[in-house]
């Protein structure tokens, strides 16, 4: 199926939830669900639901539910999910092993192959059984374990540096956790991980005075 570009953020977001979804369904080998079963589970209205798969193909028919096989299929298609993603850490901290220690990444088809940093301390251990890597071995490590996606993990000083570094070597996805705005060229694509806006949001939902939901 052709990418749609016109597909918003939020039905994106939607999207990925409909997956986590799915795959729990199908894991209890549902073969088909309705947009209104669907919509009960996740609180989402079945219109919205049925507006939201619309937009990105033609599967199903009106009153005979999904078929969850194709379902998963097409979204996991649109998602880019049907493929192994190889993943890299740039910088091997506090956060940056925390990942590595984390299996879930691995299961969904994101494993990550390598740890990178700069301390010789920290250089030839292992996380998960994942090797802690030179930096100066990045490039060629890339190049050679087809790594599609970097994932910043290191400090504000040489986030923009490492980043670079991560674009020469032909990185086409930057998983930013870094808390720092970064440059790149238009084909590279960044996702932006803030735990502090996260917090913020639910300090607003906390906070009476001015949530009138
Ligand atoms: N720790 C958290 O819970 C947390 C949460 C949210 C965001 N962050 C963000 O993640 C980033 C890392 O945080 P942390 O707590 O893991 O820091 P950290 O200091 O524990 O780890 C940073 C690692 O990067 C390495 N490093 C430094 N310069 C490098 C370079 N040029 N190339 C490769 N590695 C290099 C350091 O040696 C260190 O091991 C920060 O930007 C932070 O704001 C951290």
């Amino acid at each position: 199926m052709e990418k749609d570009k016109t597909v918003s953020n939020t039905t994106i977001r939607r999207l990925t939830k409909y997956y986590r979804y799915i795959e729990e369904l199908n894991s209890k080998n549902v073969k088909i669900v309705s947009s209104y079963t669907l919509g009960k589970m996740m609180g989402i209205s079945p219109s919205l639901i049925r507006q939201d798969f619309n937009a990105i193909g033609e599967f199903g028919r009106q009153g005979h539910g999904y078929q969850l096989d194709t379902l998963k299929q097409e979204i996991g298609n649109f998602l880019g999910l049907n493929k192994v993603h190889n993943m890299i850490v740039i910088g091997a901290g506090n956060l940056g092993q925390t990942l590595a220690n984390y299996d879930g990444f691995d299961k969904v088809g994101f494993p990550i192959k390598a740890l990178f940093d700069i301390n010789p301390k920290l250089i030839g251990m292992k996380i998960n059984g994942v090797e802690i890597i030179d930096l100066d071995n990045l490039k060629s490590f890339i190049k050679n374990n087809n790594i599609d996606i970097g994932i910043l993990c290191v400090r504000k000083h040489c986030v923009q540096e490492m980043t670079d570094i991560l674009v020469d070597a032909g990185i086409k996805g930057i998983w930013n956790f870094s808390a720092t705005d970064i440059n790149v060229p238009d084909d590279v694509k960044v996702e932006n991980v803030n735990f502090s806006n996260s917090l913020f949001t639910l300090s607003y939902l906390m906070n009476d005075k001015y949530n009138l939901a």
